[in-house]
């Protein structure tokens, strides 16, 4: 069994961003926060630790857990019409009663780094240019990185959110695979995952994916992030019992992870020297 580190690749997506982020102006990402959620905000300083890293401002704008709907979509909108920023995100969770779905359509699609505007998800659905959400094209860099193939292959995602499952099957169907995605209505989940040679855990579930749901010699990626007992982090999968079966594994944490960081930073570098690429025909003008 091959464990498939997200670490070296991470380390290598940030040094190219860092040379593309010193070729041009400064690039800035504007991170808006409401929520006291602590996986959350853990994910909100080590993005801004790494933008450090790599020479690109971040702004966390944190508008507290107790924001109004309002407040988010005027906040969203003021950076999007900044020409100082070039990369905006909305970090979820959000306070009860505010839509991350309806509130993303105020970023600017030609900002939005973390694929979350509609039109984004809708232009990736069509096979236009779009950022994927940055968690999504982690996915597809660590199995380029590791290179296996997707083509004519069976892919299983578990879990169809609009941050990962959905726009996930999109990308893997952009590359030829065939695929299958599960959701907590799915029937015999292990009957489907099973068939997989390509299997993609984003179910939010720890220790969903035992042994009985990965086939002999499967590819398997863990996008799941759950607080363990140690107060660390563990996945979607049983990693012990998977690792007797899958040809290879990404860990939690060290894989999906840090590829997620790394991607959001270089979207943004894309976004500040790039701004037409992501979004050619978004906008006129
Ligand atoms: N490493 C990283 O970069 C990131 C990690 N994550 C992690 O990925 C995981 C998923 O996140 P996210 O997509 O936002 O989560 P959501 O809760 O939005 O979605 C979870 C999905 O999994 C499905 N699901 C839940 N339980 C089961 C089950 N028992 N069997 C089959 N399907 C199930 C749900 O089905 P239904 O639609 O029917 O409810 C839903 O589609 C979380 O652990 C999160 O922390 C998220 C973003 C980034
Ligand atoms: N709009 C939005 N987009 C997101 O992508 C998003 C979000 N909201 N809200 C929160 C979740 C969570 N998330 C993580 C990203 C990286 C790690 C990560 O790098 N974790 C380290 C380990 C951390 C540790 O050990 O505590 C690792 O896996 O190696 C974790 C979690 C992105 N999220």
């Amino acid at each position: 069994m091959k464990t498939l580190t997200g670490k070296d690749l991470a380390a290598a997506i940030r040094a190219r961003t860092q040379a593309e982020a010193a070729a041009g102006a400064q690039p800035r990402l504007a991170v808006v926060v409401a929520t006291a959620d602590e996986a959350s905000l853990w994910y909100v300083r080590s993005i801004a630790k790494a933008a450090a890293g790599v020479g690109i401002a971040c702004d966390v704008v944190d508008l507290g857990p107790d924001a109004a709907p309002g407040r988010i979509r005027e906040t969203l909108a003021g950076l999007s019409a900044d020409p100082r920023v070039h990369g905006l995100m909305l970090q979820t969770p959000l306070p009860p009663g505010a839509s991350a779905q309806e509130l993303a359509a105020a970023i600017d699609p030609r900002k939005d780094v973390d694929g979350a505007n509609p039109l984004s998800l809708g232009r990736l659905a069509a096979g236009l240019p779009a950022f994927p959400p940055a968690t999504a094209a982690a996915v597809l860099a660590l199995l380029d990185h590791y290179e296996v193939e997707l083509a004519g292959r069976r892919a299983v995602v578990v879990g169809r959110s609009t941050v990962v499952g959905k726009p996930l099957a999109h990308l893997l169907l952009d590359r030829h695979a065939t695929v299958t995605v599960c959701h907590s209505r799915t029937r015999d989940l292990a009957a489907v995952t099973s068939q997989a040679e390509v299997l993609v855990a984003a179910a939010g579930r720890a220790g969903l994916i035992g042994a009985a749901h990965v086939a002999r010699g499967a590819v398997v990626i863990d996008v799941g992030t759950n607080p363990a007992d140690d107060g660390g982090l563990t996945g979607d999968v049983d990693f012990a019992a998977v690792s007797n079966v899958a040809g290879a594994l990404t860990p939690v944490p060290g894989g999906v992870g840090p590829v997620t960081t790394a991607l959001l930073l270089s979207h943004t570098a894309r976004a500040a020297n790039r701004p037409h690429d992501a979004q050619e025909e978004a906008h006129d003008g």
